[in-house]
C-alpha cells in the first residue's frame, strides 16, 4: 500500500517541519491501513495521504497520472480518493473486466452527484439491476429506431445532420467575413445539440435562443463534476462548510435541475399535442412505450423524462467535443485536410452532397475519425463503475461495491498496441490495399465495453462521418496560429480555445442558410 520508493525519492527534500508532518501522516495512514479489509494489502498503488488519499496527485489530467501509475504498479492498481478506495483498470485488464466479467463490473457507485442526474432516475448513472436492464433495453432500441435502425431512419437522421451543417457553414462564412478569425466552439456545440434536439424533440433552435443557450452551456460544468475524481462524492464532508468544491457541487445540482425542467417541459408539451397514429420523435416514442408498451410493465411513466434526458444529455457534450477536435485537427494538419478533400472529391460529385452511402468508399475519412478518437481519447476515463459482487481481476480480489475507474486513454496510447502512439497519423488505420483495417479500429476505446458500452456508438459514428465529409467537401479550414493539442479535463477532454477561418471551396455552389438574426449570440461570444 505504501510507496516506499516515492518516500525515499522525496526524503532529502524535506524540512524538519515537513518530516514531523510526514511522520504523523504515516502513523495515521498505518492506523487506517490496519482497519482496512485485506484488499488494501493485496492491490498495489501509490501511497495515500491521510484524509485526502491520492486526490491531490491526480492533478488536471488524471488519465495521465493513472497511466504513469500503471507503468509502475501494473494494469490493476488502487488509489484512495478521500475515504474511498478506487481500483483503476488499464490496458488489457479493461477487457478482462468489462467483457469477460461483464456483470461483475457493470454497477455504478452510490455517489451523491449521480442522484441529481435525470431526476434521480438516470439509466446512465443508475446501478445495475432488473429495472436498469429494462431501462437500457428501451433506451437502446429507441435510439436505434431513430438513427441507424434501417435505411429510412438513416436517411431521416442524415437530413438532420445535413441541415445543421449547412446552417453552420453559413455562420462560419459570415464570421470569417466579419472577423477574419473566430472561435468555432459555441457554433459547434449548438449545431450538435440541435441535431439531437431534432431527433429527441422534433425541434431545432436558433443560435441565439436564450433557453437553449443555457441548456447547452451547462456541458462543461456537468462534465467537471462527473469526471474521475469528483471530490464531493469521495469526500462528502466538503459539503459541511463553504469552499470552492462545495460551490461547484451546488452549481452542479442547480444545472441538473434546470436541465431536467427543460426536459420535463418538452415531455408535457408532447403529451398535450401527440397523436397515437404518428410518432414525431423520440419523446413521443418513449411516452407510448412507457404508457402502453412492454416496458410499461417494469418502468413507470416517470421514466419518460429521465430516459430522454439521459439520451439528450449524453449526446451533447460527447459529440460536440468530438467535432471540436475534428475541426482542430483539420486546421492543425493541412495536408491531412487536403487528403480528406481529395478522397471525398473522387467519390462525391461536386454537384451533390456526401451521403451515408458514400461511407464505404472513403476509408481515409473513417481512418481520420478513428485517429481523432484514439489520439485525443476525449473520454479518457469512463463514467465510474462499481462491482456488483465480490469478484477478482488479474488475480486480485475485489469486494462488491468497490469503485472502478476505467482508463480508456491507457489502451489508446499503449506502445505495445500502437506504433508511435503520440503521433497523429490516420494512415495507421488503412491496410496495404488502402482499406480500413477493422481489427485495428476495434482496438480504439472511447465508447467503453461490456454492459455499460455507450448506446450511441453507431449514431455517433454516422454523425461524425457525415459532419466531417460535409465540411471538407464544401469548405477550406485554416488557422493563423497552430492550435495546441492539450485539453481541459472533465468527463470529456476538450481542446483549449482556438481560432479558425473558413472559406468555400472552388466550385461549390451550395445554398447556405444565412441567419442574420443571431448577432447577439455571436457578439456575446467575443
Ligand atoms: C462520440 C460520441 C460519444 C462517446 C465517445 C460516448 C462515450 C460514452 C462512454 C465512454 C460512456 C460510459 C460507458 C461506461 O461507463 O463504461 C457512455 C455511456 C452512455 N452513452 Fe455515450 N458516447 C457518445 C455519444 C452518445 C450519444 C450520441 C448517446 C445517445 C444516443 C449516448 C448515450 C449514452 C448512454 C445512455 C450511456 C449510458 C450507458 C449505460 O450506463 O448503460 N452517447 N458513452
Amino acid at each position: 500500500m505504501m510507496d516506499l520508493d516515492y518516500i525515499l525519492d522525496i526524503f532529502p527534500l524535506l524540512s524538519a517541519r515537513s518530516l514531523l508532518l510526514l511522520s504523523l501522516a504515516l502513523l495515521l495512514a498505518a492506523r487506517l491501513a490496519r482497519r482496512s479489509p485485506p484488499l488494501a494489502r493485496s492491490i498495489p498503488g501509490p501511497f495515500p495521504w491521510p484524509v485526502i488519499g491520492n486526490a491531490a496527485q491526480l492533478g488536471s489530467t488524471p488519465h495521465i497520472y493513472f497511466s504513469r501509475m500503471a507503468q509502475r504498479y501494473g494494469d490493476v492498481f488502487q488509489v484512495w480518493l478521500g475515504s474511498r478506495r478506487v481500483v483503476v483498470l488499464n490496458g488489457e485488464a479493461i477487457r478482462g473486466a468489462l467483457v469477460h466479467k461483464a456483470v461483475d463490473f457493470a454497477g455504478r457507485p452510490d455517489f451523491a452527484s449521480f442522484r441529481f442526474v435525470s431526476g434521480g432516475r438516470s439509466m446512465a448513472f443508475g446501478d445495475y439491476g432488473e429495472s436498469w436492464k429494462a431501462h437500457r433495453k428501451l433506451a437502446q432500441s429507441t435510439t436505434r429506431a431513430f438513427s441507424v435502425g434501417d435505411m429510412n431512419t438513416r436517411r431521416a437522421f442524415e437530413s438532420h445532420v445535413r441541415n445543421e451543417v449547412q446552417e453552420l457553414i453559413g455562420l462560419f462564412l459570415r464570421e470569417t467575413q466579419r472577423l477574419g478569425q473566430f472561435r468555432p466552439h459555441y457554433y459547434l456545440v449548438v449545431s450538435t445539440a440541435n441535431i439531437m434536439s431534432a431527433v429527441c424533440f422534433g425541434k431545432r433552435y436558433a443560435y441565439d435562443d436564450a433557453e437553449f443557450r443555457q441548456v447547452v452551456g451547462r456541458n462543461d460544468k456537468f462534465s467537471k463534476t462527473v469526471g474521475a475524481g469528483s471530490m464531493v462524492d469521495v469526500m462528502p464532508w466538503l459539503q459541511d462548510f463553504p469552499n470552492p468544491i462545495k460551490t461547484l457541487f451546488l452549481q452542479f445540482k442547480e444545472l441538473n435541475l434546470e436541465f431536467f425542467d427543460f426536459i420535463q417541459a418538452k415531455v408535457t408539451e408532447h403529451r398535450k399535442t401527440m397523436e397515437d397514429s404518428f410518432v414525431r420523435d423520440m419523446t413521443d416514442a418513449f411516452i407510448i412505450a412507457l404508457e402502453r408498451g412492454s416496458a410499461s410493465r417494469t418502468l413507470s411513466q416517470d421514466y419518460v423524462s429521465s430516459t430522454i434526458g439521459d439520451i439528450f444529455g449524453a449526446s451533447q457534450d460527447t459529440l460536440s467535443t468530438a467535432v471540436q477536435w475534428i475541426v482542430l485537427m483539420l486546421v492543425r494538419y493541412p495536408n491531412i485536410q487536403k487528403r480528406l478533400q481529395e478522397e471525398v472529391d473522387k467519390k462525391v460529385d461536386r454537384n451533390r452532397l456526401p451521403t451515408i452511402e458514400d461511407q464505404k468508399h472513403v476509408p481515409y475519412v473513417m481512418a481520420f475519425i478513428y485517429e481523432v478518437m484514439r489520439f485525443t481519447s476525449f473520454i479518457p476515463v469512463t463514467i465510474p463503475h462499481a462491482t456488483t459482487t465480490d469478484t477478482s481481476i488479474n488475480g486480485y480480489p475485489i469486494p462488491k461495491g468497490t469503485v472502478i475507474f476505467i482508463n480508456q486513454w491507457s489502451l489508446n496510447h499503449d506502445p505495445s498496441n500502437w506504433d508511435e502512439p503520440e503521433v497523429f497519423n490516420p494512415q495507421r488505420f488503412l491496410d496495404e490495399n488502402g482499406e480500413l483495417n477493422k481489427d485495428l479500429t476495434s482496438n480504439v476505446l472511447v465508447f467503453s465495453l461490456g454492459k455499460r458500452r455507450c448506446i450511441g456508438e453507431e449514431l455517433s459514428k454516422m454523425q461524425l462521418f457525415l459532419f466531417t465529409t460535409l465540411l471538407v467537401h464544401q469548405c477550406n479550414f485554416t488557422a493563423e496560429k497552430t492550435p495546441p493539442l492539450d485539453g481541459q479535463y472533465g468527463l470529456t477532454l476538450k481542446p483549449n480555445p482556438y481560432n479558425i477561418s473558413v472559406t468555400l471551396r472552388d466550385g461549390v455552389e451550395l445554398q447556405c442558410v444565412q441567419n442574420n438574426n443571431d448577432k447577439t449570440a455571436h457578439d456575446d461570444l467575443k
